[in-house]
Order: C-alpha cells, then sequence, then structure tokens
C-alpha cells in the first residue's frame, strides 16, 4: 500500500563548471501522465499497470491520497504500480485530511474529483502550495454545483462538501491552465449532461487523451473539449514517457557547455509540452528528435543535443503556455546567449511554486547578469557569469535551473532550499554528476 512520504529538509547545493557534458540517458517519468495515470486507474474497472511511474513526492502524494480513499496501490518494483480501480463510484470517504503537499496538480485536480463524490473532503498542502491560487477551480466548480470553501476564500485548504448534485457547465477559461481545464472535466464526470471548455490558448490535453485511452467518451480539439457523465472507466496499462520538463534542464545544459553531446530516451514530445525546443532552435540551438513513436499523450522521441552558441530573441508569447515549466531553464539560455531575450505574456509564471519571473531575475542578478522584471515577463541581457549564492525559494525547478547556470558561472554557485527538487525529478544530482556536472551538496 502506499504511504505518504516524508516532508524534504532544507538542503544547499554548491554547483560550479564540470565537464563536457555527455551521456545516454533516461529522465524519470512525466509527471502530469503520472499523476492521471493514478487517477484514473483508481477509479476504473479492474487493474491497471503503470509503468515509467514518477517517483516523486508529487505523484506519491496524489496514490498516497487514493488509498487513503480505500483504492490498493501495490508497488512491484520502483516506478512501477499496480492500481486495482474501484470503479467510478468507488471512492471511500477519507478519515482525515488529503495530504496534496508541494502539488498544484495533485489539489486542483482532485479539487473537481473530489466535487462529485458521495462524501466530503478536505484538501491541504505544504506552505508553499497554501500560498497558490484556487479561486480559478472553486469559481466553475461552484458554478457546476459543487461546495467548494477556503477559509480566505482562494488558497488552500479546499473544503469540499460530498453529495450535491453537479450539472454540466460550457466554461470559457479565462486562463491557459490544463489544472483548471481539467478540474472542470473531472467534476464533468459525475455532472448531468454534457461540461465543456475552452482555453485562451491549447494546453497540455493529458486529461483528455487519458480519459479516452481508459474508454470515457471525450470530444477534443487544441483548446476546447467537452464530455458528459454517466460512463465508466476501464483499466489499462499505462507506459509513462519521460518528462520533457525534466528533460529540459539537460537539454539547455547541452546547449550551454562547450563540447557537449548527450542523447535523452523516450521523452515525450507533444508540442503542447516542447515550446521550449521552438525557442532554443530560434537562438541557435543544435536539438534533434529522433525515433519518434506513440504514446498515451502524444509522440515519444530520443532528444540528441549538441552545444552551439546560442543568441537572445523576442519570445513569441504563442509559445508561453507550451513551455510553462520551462522558464526557468529558458532564463539560464537567455542569461548565456550573445544579446537581448525578451519574455511577454508569461504572468502565470508568478503563482507556481515560487514567483518564478521575482526568483529568476534575483538569483541572475547575484550571478551578475543584467536582468529586469516586468509584470508579465523579463528582460534579459546575455553575458557572463559570475559565482554567487542564490536562493530556489524552495522551487525545484528554479533549483536545477541554477545548477545548469553554474555551468557556465566564472565562480562557485550556492543555491539554498533544493531538497524540494524530489518533488519532480529524484535522482537529478546523480545523473547530472554522471552526465558531468559540477554539482555538490553544501
Ligand atoms: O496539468 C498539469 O499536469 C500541469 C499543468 C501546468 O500548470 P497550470 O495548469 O497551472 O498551467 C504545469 O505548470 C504543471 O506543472 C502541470
Ligand atoms: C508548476 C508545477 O507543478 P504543480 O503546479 O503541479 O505544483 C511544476 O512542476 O513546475
Amino acid at each position: 500500500m502506499e504511504g505518504t512520504s516524508a516532508p524534504s529538509a532544507r538542503e544547499a547545493w554548491v554547483a560550479s563548471q564540470g565537464r563536457a557534458l555527455s551521456g545516454d540517458f533516461a529522465v524519470p517519468g512525466d509527471k502530469s501522465i503520472s499523476h492521471r495515470a493514478v487517477m484514473f486507474a483508481a477509479l476504473a474497472d479492474g487493474s491497471s499497470r503503470i509503468d515509467g511511474f514518477l517517483e516523486g513526492e508529487d505523484t506519491r502524494a496524489t496514490a498516497a491520497i487514493f488509498a487513503r480513499m480505500g483504492v490498493d496501490i501495490e508497488a512491484p518494483s520502483p516506478s512501477c504500480r499496480i492500481v486495482r480501480g474501484v470503479g467510478i463510484d468507488g471512492l471511500r470517504a477519507p478519515d482525515g485530511e488529503l495530504d496534496c503537499g508541494n502539488s498544484g496538480t495533485a489539489m486542483r485536480l482532485l479539487a473537481g474529483l473530489l466535487a462529485g463524490q458521495a462524501f466530503d473532503s478536505v484538501l491541504v498542502g505544504d506552505a508553499s502550495l497554501s500560498r497558490r491560487p484556487m479561486l480559478r477551480v472553486m469559481a466553475p466548480l461552484r458554478r457546476m454545483g459543487a461546495s467548494i470553501t477556503s477559509e480566505d476564500g482562494e488558497r488552500p485548504p479546499l473544503r469540499i462538501a460530498g453529495g450535491r448534485r453537479l450539472d454540466g457547465i460550457g466554461f470559457d477559461s479565462p486562463v491557459a491552465s490544463a489544472q483548471v481545464k481539467s478540474a472542470v472535466l473531472l467534476a464533468g464526470l459525475y455532472a448531468q449532461g454534457e461540461t465543456g471548455v475552452r482555453e485562451p490558448h491549447p494546453t497540455r490535453d493529458y486529461t483528455e487523451r487519458m480519459l479516452a485511452a481508459f474508454g470515457w467518451p471525450v470530444d477534443h480539439a487544441p483548446g476546447r473539449a467537452r464530455l458528459s457523465g454517466g460512463h465508466r472507466l476501464s483499466a489499462r496499462d499505462i507506459e509513462v514517457p519521460g518528462d520533457f520538463s525534466s528533460a529540459a534542464f539537460f537539454i539547455v545544459a547541452a546547449c550551454l557547455v562547450p563540447g557537449s553531446e548527450l542523447l535523452l530516451r523516450s521523452v515525450g514530445v507533444d508540442p503542447r509540452r516542447t515550446g521550449l525546443l521552438q525557442a532554443l532552435r530560434a537562438m541557435g540551438a543544435d536539438i534533434r528528435e529522433l525515433d519518434r513513436r506513440n504514446g498515451v499523450c502524444g509522440a515519444v522521441a530520443d532528444i540528441a543535443v549538441r552545444h552551439a552558441p546560442l543568441r537572445g530573441i523576442d519570445l513569441p508569447e504563442a509559445l508561453v503556455a507550451d513551455m510553462i515549466d520551462e522558464f526557468p531553464a529558458f532564463a539560464v539560455a537567455a542569461a548565456c546567449a550573445s544579446g537581448t531575450t525578451r519574455v511577454t505574456g508569461a504572468g502565470e509564471l508568478r503563482v507556481k511554486e515560487s514567483d518564478r519571473i521575482s526568483a529568476m531575475a534575483t538569483g541572475l542578478d547575484a550571478l551578475g547578469v543584467r536582468v529586469s522584471e516586468t509584470a508579465d515577463g523579463m528582460v534579459i541581457e546575455g553575458g557572463p557569469l559570475r559565482g554567487g549564492r542564490v536562493d530556489s525559494l524552495g522551487d525545484h525547478r528554479i533549483a536545477m535551473a541554477f545548477a545548469v547556470a553554474a555551468q557556465r558561472a566564472g565562480g562557485e554557485v550556492v543555491i539554498d532550499d533544493v531538497a524540494n527538487v524530489a518533488t519532480s525529478f529524484p535522482g537529478f544530482e546523480a545523473l547530472a554528476l554522471d552526465a558531468g556536472f559540477g554539482l555538490g551538496s553544501g
């Protein structure tokens, strides 16, 4: 059975230039797909096997939550789960609060799913998650008839009263967010009639694709999705591809360090996730996708990256949603490029695990980069980086981005508060060292 994982301690890294990066390896499984695989397998009829499951704190929190609601989840080996589904109406009332840890994905998707249950539930999270906005899911779910309250009106904990009748809605989402879209669609599984969502920019469609793969009829195209209540999910096996968002740190590092050549195996390369590849190519990067094949959530490929000098760009706003988790790594690429890079339309970065615009601007400034923040982006002048001390603010992606930056810095970079890397990328340190990073514990 799944248990809850121990909370992370604060730790630091000392990172500095290593050698030219080399290697042929795989990064851990996709976080978004791992969350959804557990959720839909838990609600399916029959047993599903998940291979490539991300052994991260975020996805383990989701699995532990379903175990608390009566789902038998076995872990026969690392990165594998056998989930014995209880059926669409088979979840049991948990005996206390459900802890989503650091995971916005877990909390927002579960808010939708739990709104349709017969029992009451309470979703809580860690300090970072407790600061993140939840009105974006509470408002549409309330329109469907859900009862969801929060003490301050918009932040966790969320109290969800069960036993409510939900009705399908047509929802024009004001924000390009796969989590918001997914929360509404998951409540729609339990609603009377049809639930539809339209988005201002298309976002990852993993909820739509995976529900369909588990046998629930879903009509979807980029930027819109709709489904009706009253169907069932059938168990199936899932092969989770490598997480592009984790691969991104190695891709950027190999672009930046002279002489580097890396091959990253079996990474999910669906266009809704790979805006960073387009941005880096526009900057002059040498990146190839090899042996493209189909996966449960779009194309999977091996990614070959070689060092190439980069030049700054004006990032097209149309790419923002397709590289939303890759901005910390992208900002490092821009800092090491020649010329100026301008990012606009990326205000969502301010409501992630940290304010990622401010965290990157502050950290890059500490390393001697000329950078300025705007309300919804930043302007970065490429140039030499020096050593210094940066704070990840307990944000996994900020910590890994500065480990990459250190590979081009003139001195040691101390990165504070890095334990949170275990939420999305357990084993990052060992893989990075093997590839040639200069990285140690502080
Ligand atoms: O649906 C998902 O799995 C995710 C959606 C994105 O969040 P938003 O929906 O808030 O953009 C992303 O940042 C997060 O890491 C995972
Ligand atoms: C934003 C992220 O995740 P979540 O929203 O699930 O916490 C992320 O992994 O970068």
